[in-house]
């Protein structure tokens, strides 16, 4: 994704969510000076179905889904219940909000984890980053990319999980645990999953590809353009 075109994206969601880019780009220059550019050589998905595992309600009663891809992209604490269930994760992409400790463990594990530096995790970026093994981390930003931090598209974990796989090859994407009319999550949670879903919807548009995770909702759909 190059940034010219991620980035009337990302002002409308700077817009909508009341995030500050200075601090995103603060965030960035944080993370990159904690690591080195990723070896991409890393995570191979070229031409695999890669299952991209987000962490909804319905993730514990879909892990098979997960196992029978050819590859697991987890969100945050998908990484925990598809552990839990025995499957194994090839990436993780985490904003360290909730359970960094697994992602350092994977980082041990030689599991890339894609480590997000957002204005709002800087605590954690500093705190957690200088734990992993260095060479698993992916460093991401949503601001523009500078120096190792690199931005490929999407904003929340689940989302961004699913850009990244479309970033390294993926042939398809299949989607479990995703749970967008989740009544259970708060009312900020739910503002994200409103943009994530309209960055699947664009996604799968510039991959000419069908998702199944939003078979009957696309009429009810609009791109960040056509929201002003
Ligand atoms: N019902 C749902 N509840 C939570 N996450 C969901 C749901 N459906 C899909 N997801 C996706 O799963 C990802 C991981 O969710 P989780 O609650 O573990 O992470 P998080 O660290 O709070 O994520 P984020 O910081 O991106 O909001 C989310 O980023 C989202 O893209
Ligand atoms: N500034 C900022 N950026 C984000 C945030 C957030 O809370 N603040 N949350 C995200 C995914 O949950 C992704 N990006």
């Amino acid at each position: 994704m190059e940034f010219h075109t991620w980035e009337p994206v990302y002002e409308a969601i700077l817009t909508d969510l009341g995030y500050d880019r200075e601090a995103d780009e603060q965030a960035r220059d944080v993370l990159a000076e904690l690591v080195a550019p990723f070896d991409t050589s890393r995570l191979e998905l070229t031409g695999q179905r890669v299952a991209i595992a987000g962490a909804g309600p319905s993730l514990p009663s879909e892990t098979d889904r997960a196992a029978a891809a050819d590859a697991v992209v987890a969100a945050s604490t998908a990484a925990d219940t598809l552990h839990d269930a025995g499957v194994a994760v090839d990436c993780m992409v985490t904003d360290l909000d909730k359970n960094p400790d697994t992602a350092r463990e994977l980082t041990e594990r030689g599991v890339p984890v894609a480590t997000h530096a957002h204005g709002d995790n800087v605590a954690a970026v500093r705190e957690w980053v200088p734990r992993f093994d260095g060479e698993q981390v992916l460093p991401t930003t949503q601001a523009e990319p500078a120096g190792p931090v690199r931005n490929v598209g999407g904003f929340t974990d689940g989302d961004r999980a699913a850009f990244l796989a479309d970033h390294f090859g993926a042939a398809e994407l299949v989607f479990v645990g995703w749970d967008f009319d989740d009544p259970t999550v708060s009312e900020a949670k739910e503002r994200k999953l409103v943009w994530a879903e309209r960055l699947l919807y664009w996604l799968e548009q510039r991959r000419d590809e069908r998702f199944d995770v939003l078979e009957g909702r696309r009429d009810g759909l609009t791109l960040w353009s056509a929201d002003g």
